[in-house]
């Protein structure tokens, strides 16, 4: 009987035994049993099935045939066997498996990372990371693993699994783990996902930029790191498609009872831009975020004074949002309908409030050498108050990244010697276009 790879309502192509051909209509049977049927003058057109393309091998490459269908095959019957990784060469593909598998254990990564050739084990994430590390420590060339895929693929949990391979495996003997480069590294994420990550449609912790983050090793051991980003979406600040959150951090903060009562702020539902999105994200708590934000903020040298600070400017944000204007009687240009929340805005960022006001109502314009300021109207008003929460809020996050890297770094000496092992975490659409802000 032909065994053909056939076009199948929901595995796209499955591989199908012919049974028939009546009428024009060749009939198939899956593996499992299900008939399907197409039009048998497409019979000529559909590839053989190899078994070999069946039994889900560890490397796609190693098929004597690589078709569309063998591909997705493969990954597919390695996932059934809860093998959510697939190597095509050196590059390895991985499936998000939504559910926590026990595949990262401590044992786990002591396997990887001990082995002589980790490449020869069973694809794993691991596998990369240990790579890397290995080329680190015996090549001259630095190393760089870039992470890709659609929104929720996994990119940013396979970049923080790579982390900590990295921070275990560069540990020096003996080091106290709360104080060791490594777990100053880790601690990065909870800042960069406060800042940086929001609930959308597609993921309730997505990564709204773009992460370029590097390593510096010296003989083996871990001597900084510095994390860049690209590409913040800062549109999120002031609006969200329906179904979405604006970034975690608003929601953490909103949610901290007696620090709302010290900065005089309300819930989540009283400022525009959060209440304009959902007020949780399923499976994300605000509360515990928040706590490891401060933790790790307080581990990485920001004290508790300059974290009210912060909390202070994005409080002021949400009362930014909250400004709202009319148009004045008998002139033209527009008043605040309302001069509580620009005032609170003002009190919060330690700025007069008419300078502040100033901004949202008034255009300067450059005439030759000259600045003429001419009253705004009510949608240019709009679009300066969110011009400047976006900015203040991208200037945040800049600034974050900043203090972050400073805790981070390598000295410049032990730097220019030091081989870089970069991490890029980037997002394509779903036919693989690249990202756009
Ligand atoms: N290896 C994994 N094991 C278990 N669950 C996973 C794994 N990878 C991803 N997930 C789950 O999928 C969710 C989305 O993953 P992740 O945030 O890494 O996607 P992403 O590709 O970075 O998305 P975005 O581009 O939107 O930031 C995670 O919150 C987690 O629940």
């Amino acid at each position: 009987m032909r065994r053909l790879w056939v076009p199948h309502p929901d595995l796209v192509w499955a591989p199908c035994w012919l049974h028939d051909t009546i009428d024009g209509i060749a009939t198939f049977g899956t593996e499992e049993g299900e008939a399907v049927e197409v039009a048998a003058g497409i019979i000529s057109g559909l590839e053989e099935v190899h078994q070999q393309q069946v039994v889900g091998l560890d490397d796609v490459c190693c098929l004597d045939t690589v078709t569309k269908a063998a591909l997705l095959h493969t990954i597919r019957a390695r996932f059934n066997k809860q093998s959510v990784y697939t190597w095509v060469s050196r590059i390895l593909l991985a499936v998000n498996p939504f559910q926590v598998l026990p595949l990262y254990s401590s044992e786990m990564l002591d396997k990887y990372r001990f082995a002589k050739e980790a490449h020869a084990l069973p694809p794993h994430i691991f596998s990369i990371a240990a790579d890397s590390v290995s080329n680190l420590q015996t090549s001259s060339r630095d190393q760089a693993i870039v992470i890709n895929g659609e929104s929720g693929a996994g990119k940013t949990e396979s970049a923080k699994l790579i982390m900590s391979f990295i921070a275990e495996a560069t540990k020096p003997d003996g080091a106290e783990p709360s104080q060791s480069m490594q777990d100053k590294v880790l601690r990065t994420n909870p800042i960069m996902e406060a800042f940086g990550n929001a609930m959308t449609v597609r993921n309730n912790n997505s990564s709204r930029f773009v992460k370029w983050l590097s390593f510096f090793a010296l003989d083996g051991r871990l001597m900084g790191c510095e994390v860049q980003q690209y590409l913040l979406e800062d549109t999120r600040v002031c609006s969200v498609a329906r179904g979405e959150r604006s970034y975690h951090i608003f929601f953490q903060v909103l949610q901290a009872g007696p620090l709302l009562k010290e900065l005089a702020l309300d819930g989540p539902e009283c400022y525009s831009y959060t209440k304009a999105g959902q007020l949780t994200a399923p499976g994300v708590d605000d509360g515990q975020a928040f706590e490891e934000l401060q933790e790790a903020f307080t581990s990485l040298g920001i004290d508790a004074a300059m974290q009210v600070q912060i909390w202070r400017v994005l409080g002021a944000i949400l009362c930014l949002g909250n400004c709202s204007f009319v148009n004045e009687e008998r002139q033209e240009g527009v008043r605040l309908r309302d001069e509580s929340p620009a005032r609170r805005a003002a009190e919060l960022l330690g700025l007069p409030p008419e300078e502040l006001t100033k901004c949202m109502l008034v255009r300067k314009i450059a005439v030759g050498r000259e600045l003429v300021e001419s009253p705004q109207r009510e949608e240019q008003a709009k679009s300066s108050r969110d011009s400047l929460s976006k900015f203040i809020y991208a200037r945040l996050f800049v600034w974050a990244v900043n203090c972050l890297n400073q805790t981070l770094k390598a000295d410049v000496t032990s730097r220019t010697k030091a081989r870089a092992l970069g991490i890029l975490d980037i997002v394509t659409g779903p036919a693989g276009e690249p990202f756009s802000a």
